[in-house]
């Protein structure tokens, strides 16, 4: 749900908004009660926003007693409808401990409906006070208790009333005004996806990244493994028969002009040793007997360009980032040009991992789950550009699933191409790309916010 809000936000529609309807939403719903004493129960998240928004509306319509949570905490959206709250016909109640709230005991008792926006999707371990005891004394009353998204632990609700989508079984869900591209199309919100690293975190902690490929491209690799670091990968090691002056980037050098099976002794103690192992960015047609072989030692792996062959090799968890004539290759399908038949395409293919498609739009399908990726620009059609694509996408996955990893890269690698194509047009090159790519992926970006 976070990431949905926070794709909503970044299509323009504020998470004030959102909550709002929320608790328009909420309203109507306690509207059904016709109680006469409605006590609404409000913590310091969002929730009790909520709840605060319900209170507005309800005012005048019944006696509402909204008893909230005025702690240090309070979000930015709750604290605001605190405020819009203050000079509305309701009762407002602060509490900030176990022994207010008890002092208000009675309220409970007087209540024809209590509204528990106590806790939502933010709520998070055990139960500590003061809202144990608000949930305590909610489950003694005979009032009917009406929650809010979710029941907030341990508190026994008559009816749930949820937003967008049911979080918990038998929910009565209400939409609340989120685009349906917030939820089927990369955006912003995929971002938290991704784990803040630590700040004693060790050398490595970003992850080892093999590429292996060149032979008859020679940039293919280096742009890959460039790409990797740029996108968070701490070491790179790049198998590749030509070197190229790179600082940043571990050479390991092959025997002949193209990778071939005597250089598997080298390949597969680095296979197993990495997070993540990319294989095909400029690897050729003769190599691919060497990819079969090392599949088996890979754990994590993105099969790229050349590696994107029958028989299909397959690690532990596999990424596949064919664009269309290289879906056809290893599946036979024809994709078609619409992305919802794409992702049937994919479904249908039932290949042995996670698929990103490349095209106009990007779809990510792992056969259960699909998602569109819109960010890109024509100028992208530069070549490079998708070798920045994989190594971005074998960077993340040393942390995320390969399907988050793919979402996240599809759409890290579009942005970057918008900003760069914005400062160079069609003549951006995959090389330009890579700085753009740690600040979308990092930076604070305004979308949204
Ligand atoms: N798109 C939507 O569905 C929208 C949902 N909205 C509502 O927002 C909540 C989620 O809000 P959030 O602020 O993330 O979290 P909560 O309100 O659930 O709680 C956070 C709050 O509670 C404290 N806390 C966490 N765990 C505990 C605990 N175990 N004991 C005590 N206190 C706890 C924490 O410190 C925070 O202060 C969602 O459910 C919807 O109701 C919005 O309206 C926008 C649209
Ligand atoms: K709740």
């Amino acid at each position: 749900m976070r990431r949905i809000d926070r794709n909503a936000q970044s299509l323009g529609i504020s998470g004030l908004e959102l909550m709002e309807s929320a608790g328009s939403a909420l309203s109507m719903v306690a509207r059904g009660y016709h109680a006469k004493t409605i006590l609404i129960l409000c913590g310091s998240g969002n929730n009790g926003g909520d709840g605060m928004v319900a209170a507005r509306h309800l005012a005048g319509e019944a006696e509402v007693f909204v008893l909230w949570y005025d702690s240090k905490n309070l979000t930015p959206l709750a604290a605001c409808q605190a405020e819009r709250m203050k000079n509305c016909s309701v009762h407002k109640i602060r509490f900030r401990c176990r022994e207010e709230v008890s002092s208000h005991a009675s309220l409970f008792s007087r209540a024809d409906l209590i509204i528990d926006a106590l806790l939502g999707t933010g709520g998070r371990g055990t139960v500590r006070e003061p809202i144990r005891t608000c949930i305590e004394l909610a489950n003694q009353t005979p009032a009917p208790i009406l929650s809010v998204d979710l029941p907030s632990p341990g508190i026994m609700p008559d009816k749930v009333c949820a937003f967008h989508r049911a979080k918990t079984e038998g929910a009565e869900v209400y939409e609340i005004g989120i685009p349906i591209l917030a939820e089927i199309a990369t955006g912003p919100g995929d971002l938290l996806l991704m784990h803040d690293r630590k700040r004693d975190a060790h050398k490595g902690a970003g992850g080892e990244v093999l590429v292996i490929g060149g032979g008859p491209y020679q940039g293919a690799p280096w742009l890959s493994g460039l790409a990797a670091l740029r996108a968070g990968a701490d070491i790179v090691r790049i198998v590749t028969p030509h070197y190229l002056p790179e600082p940043d980037l571990i050479h390991i050098p092959v025997m002949g002009n193209s990778i071939s099976t005597p250089d598997l002794d080298t390949i597969i103690p680095l296979c197993e040793r990495s997070d993540v192992v990319l294989s095909g960015p400029g690897l050729g047609t003769r190599s691919h007997d060497v990819i079969t072989a090392i599949a088996s030692h890979i754990k994590k792996g993105v099969f790229d360009a050349d590696s994107l062959k029958n028989p299909l090799p397959q690690a532990e968890e596999s990424l596949f980032t064919p664009h269309a004539g290289e879906f056809e290759r290893i599946t036979g399908i024809k994709p078609e040009a619409t992305p919802r038949v794409r992702a049937q395409s994919i479904k249908q293919a039932g290949l042995p991992g996670t698929v990103l498609l490349k095209g106009p739009v990007d779809v990510v399908s792992d056969g259960t789950k699909v998602r569109f990726n819109l960010t890109g620009t024509p100028a992208m059609t530069t070549g490079g550009t998708g070798d920045v694509l994989a190594g971005v996408c074998a960077a993340l996955m040393v942390d995320l699933p390969a399907f988050e990893a793919a979402c996240i890269g599809a759409y890290v690698t579009g942005r970057a191409g918008e900003q760069i194509t914005g400062i160079y047009g069609c003549g951006m090159t995959a090389r330009d790309l890579l700085t753009a790519i740690p600040q979308v992926l990092f930076g604070r970006t305004s979308e949204g916010e």
